[in-house]
């Protein structure tokens, strides 16, 4: 196809939302990298964002839902199963312009004593000099609220969080809560939250997936989009390819 043909395909597709967009970079979704030590991370020049809560409260299924793959992050019904900090990378093919970071939960009761101190300290590492940390999204069950647990992670994030890191708390498994249920979950989650962002997400129903993308994507592009980073569907993907096959660097 000629490239005057790609073109006029392209022109053909309406302006998609910024939310469409977000959801299409989520997609973009792979895995980077998986380490059991802070140290062991690999820097990473672009905006970082750490799914955190207490374990089983959907972090990795949040994750997987955002970014519309079964199985990127390992999620399980036994609590436990994520035991590392595994990174994604977002971003077009042979590009990385943000990373996800799913991080081992907390407040495992069948979790030794020395191993919970030995995570809350890498957890604790990582929240306080990870280099990068853009945003961090606090997971809770809202069917047991914010623990004790999630206030002193709360606590380890303020000093950053006052200076800008941004924060979301997201109450997972929204389908078990009938909406009055949803809403009182939201407002005692909001005044104990001190002010931040707060949201409802159900995997499982697919409710705030949209949301969720939009603000991550706003978080990692805070200067704004940049018009075609990002392909916003598949025809576009396609005239994009097409006109890349005809540029002048490539083989014919
Ligand atoms: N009904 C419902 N179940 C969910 C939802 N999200 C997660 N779950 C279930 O909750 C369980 C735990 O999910 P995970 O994503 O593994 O939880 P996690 O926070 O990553 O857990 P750890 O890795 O142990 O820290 C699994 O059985 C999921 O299927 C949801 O939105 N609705
Ligand atoms: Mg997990």
């Amino acid at each position: 196809m000629t490239k005057l043909c790609a073109a006029s395909k392209a022109a053909s597709i309406t302006p998609t939302s910024q939310a469409k967009l977000a959801v299409n970079w989520m997609h973009t979704a792979r895995f980077f990298t998986t380490a059991a030590q802070l140290h062991q991370l690999p820097a990473v020049e672009v905006p970082e964002i750490a799914f955190v809560g207490r374990s089983n409260a959907g972090k990795s299924t949040c994750i997987n839902t955002l970014t519309q793959q079964r199985q990127l992050a390992f999620a399980s019904k036994k609590p436990g199963r994520t035991q590392h900090i595994n990174l994604f990378a977002l971003g077009k093919q042979g590009q990385m312009d943000a990373v996800l970071a799913d991080l081992p939960g907390y407040g495992y009761a069948a979790v030794s004593r020395s191993d919970k101190q030995r995570w809350q300290q890498v957890m604790a590492n990582y929240l306080v000099s990870r280099k990068g940390l853009t945003g961090i999204v606090l997971l809770c069950d809202p069917r047991l609220g914010m623990t004790e647990l999630d206030e002193a992670l709360l606590e380890v994030v303020r000093p950053r969080v006052e200076e800008g890191l941004k924060f979301l708390v997201l109450l997972t498994k929204a389908d078990k809560l009938t909406r009055a249920e949803q809403a009182k979950a939201l407002s005692i989650a909001r005044l104990q939250a001190g002010g931040g962002e707060v949201k409802m997400f159900s995997a499982l129903k697919r409710q705030g997936v949209d949301e969720v993308a939009e603000l991550l994507w706003q978080w990692s592009h805070p200067t704004g989009a940049q018009a075609g980073d990002v392909p916003v569907n598949a025809a576009e993907a396609q005239a994009e390819a097409e006109a890349d096959t005809d540029s002048p660097s490539k083989p014919s």
